[in-house]
């Protein structure tokens, strides 16, 4: 095969759910590909680059397999992965290539790595670029991403308040698990042999309302057919990053039908203020049954902010997610109107477009009672023409001309939300 770049998947998916199994699987089956591997690993000891080596015909000494050990692809290794690659295209020809990424590993971040290079913002290009002018992204095409999920272990991931550190960055497993299913292109869902039909069908319900564009594979020991995972074209990163379900809900807006297994979703909406005590309440004690969360919302007291939620298993960010059209100038206002005619349908005359959008996903939601306890947080009309400012206020505050705040929103926004009880 002779083509210009060089096509690349991405193994993800949460530890020991089975991307070393599949990628020896792969390289055992697709025997008419030159596969080179890259295998990345948190510890010091390439752990599963060894397992490679023992599985199929690469060899720990061979050129073909890579290992960047010792920290992470879609962290503080991003610099190294990109170099490692420009070296590997330089070094020798080969057909593709595939990258295990450690099971810590958040997807979006590797792909832009892949797609963007150093011109991501805040990457720093390495001594090796600023000397050659090479990177992977001269040499490489992202053509899938592959999350590995672990059928035995799906429900318990999303339960556990187990987290794991990622660097300086703790990160909890089931909202690592729902950022590995929300961005990728195909899903294996591994291990079926340890589950039954009901619980496997259950699993897979949740899985196409989380990610609704990935095709969704079951697999046992690893076994899928190569061609499933490897030179699918399917990669597009645009239609990537918006696949989420929570997005398509925001964006089109359906009640659910209730599936077979309970799996549901909804869009929470007011144009009344969240009242902070009680609001930080329900986040505390929210329903488990609620897998996924996300969208933004007003708190009374910050008329200037609109702020971000984002959950998912028991993992709570608060975030900022902009400003209010209503408190722009009112030239720049006009300008949104002028572009949105349908936000000046949807404007209040004394709060303009404050309120609150949140999509919430989870099985056997009682979408009735969830609504009624999302409206008793909201302020009565009595609280409405009280004092805000006298309201206890628990959420993180954020700097609204703070751009590095902004940036960094996530990692403060989950300190303060554990500081104050949202997050545990
Ligand atoms: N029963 C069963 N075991 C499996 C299956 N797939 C993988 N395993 C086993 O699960 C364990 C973990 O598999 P790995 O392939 O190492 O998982 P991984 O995702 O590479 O793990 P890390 O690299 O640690 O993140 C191994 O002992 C595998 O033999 C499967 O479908 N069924």
């Amino acid at each position: 095969m002779s083509r210009d770049t060089i096509p690349v998947t991405v193994l993800s998916g949460n530890l020991g759910a089975g991307k070393t199994t599949v990628l020896n699987n792969l390289l055992n089956t697709r025997t008419d590909l030159d596969v080179a591997v890259l295998v990345n690993d948190m510890g010091e000891v390439n752990v599963d680059a060894e397992r490679v080596a023992e599985h199929s015909d690469i060899s720990e000494d061979d050129e073909d397999l890579i290992e960047l050990s010792n920290g992470c692809i879609c962290c503080e290794l991003r610099g190294d992965l990109l170099d490692a690659l420009a070296k590997l295209a330089q070094a020798r020809e080969f057909d593709y290539l595939v990258i295990e990424s450690t099971g810590v590993a958040e997807p979006l971040p590797v792909a832009q790595t892949l797609t963007m290079g150093f011109d991501q913002g805040d990457l720093d290009p390495t001594e090796f670029y600023e000397e050659t002018g090479i990177e992977a992204m001269d040499y490489y095409d992202l053509d899938t991403t592959v999350t590995v999920v672990d059928a035995h272990q799906f429900w318990t991931t999303f339960d556990s308040k187990e987290s794991l550190m990622d660097g300086d960055t703790e990160k909890e497993l089931g909202s690592l698990l729902v950022e590995q299913i929300e961005f990728c292109d195909v899903l294996l869902l591994n291990k079926c042999d340890l589950v039954d039909e009901e619980t496997l069908e259950e699993i897979e319900e949740m899985i196409e309302v989380l990610q609704p564009r990935a095709e969704i594979l079951r697999t046992e020991h690893g076994a899928v057919d190569p061609e499933a995972i490897v030179d699918t074209g399917r990669f597009d990163f645009e239609a990537a990053s918006r696949s989420a379900g929570w997005i398509r809900e925001l964006q089109e807006p359906h009640a659910s039908a209730e599936e077979e297994h309970g799996v549901t979703s909804f869009v929470f909406e007011s144009r009344r203020p969240f009242h902070p005590e009680r609001f930080a309440e329900l986040l505390d004690e929210f329903p488990t049954n609620v897998v996924r969360s996300k969208g933004h919302f007003w708190l009374a007291g910050r008329e200037d902010m609109t702020l971000g939620v984002d959950a998912a298993g028991h993992s709570i960010r608060i975030a900022p997610a902009g400003g209010w059209i209503a408190a722009l100038p009112t030239e720049e206002r006009e300008v949104y109107f002028e572009t949105n005619p349908q936000l000046e349908e949807a404007w209040d005359e004394e709060w303009g477009d404050r309120g609150t959008r949140l999509v919430l996903i989870g099985t056997d939601m009682d979408h009735d009672a969830l609504r009624t306890d999302l409206d008793a947080a909201t302020l009565t009309d009595e609280e409405m023409d009280g004092d805000w400012g006298a309201f206890e206020d628990r959420f993180p505050t954020f700097d609204s001309d703070d751009e590095a705040a902004e940036s960094d929103d996530t990692e403060a926004a989950e300190n303060s939300a554990e500081e104050v009880g949202l997050a545990d």
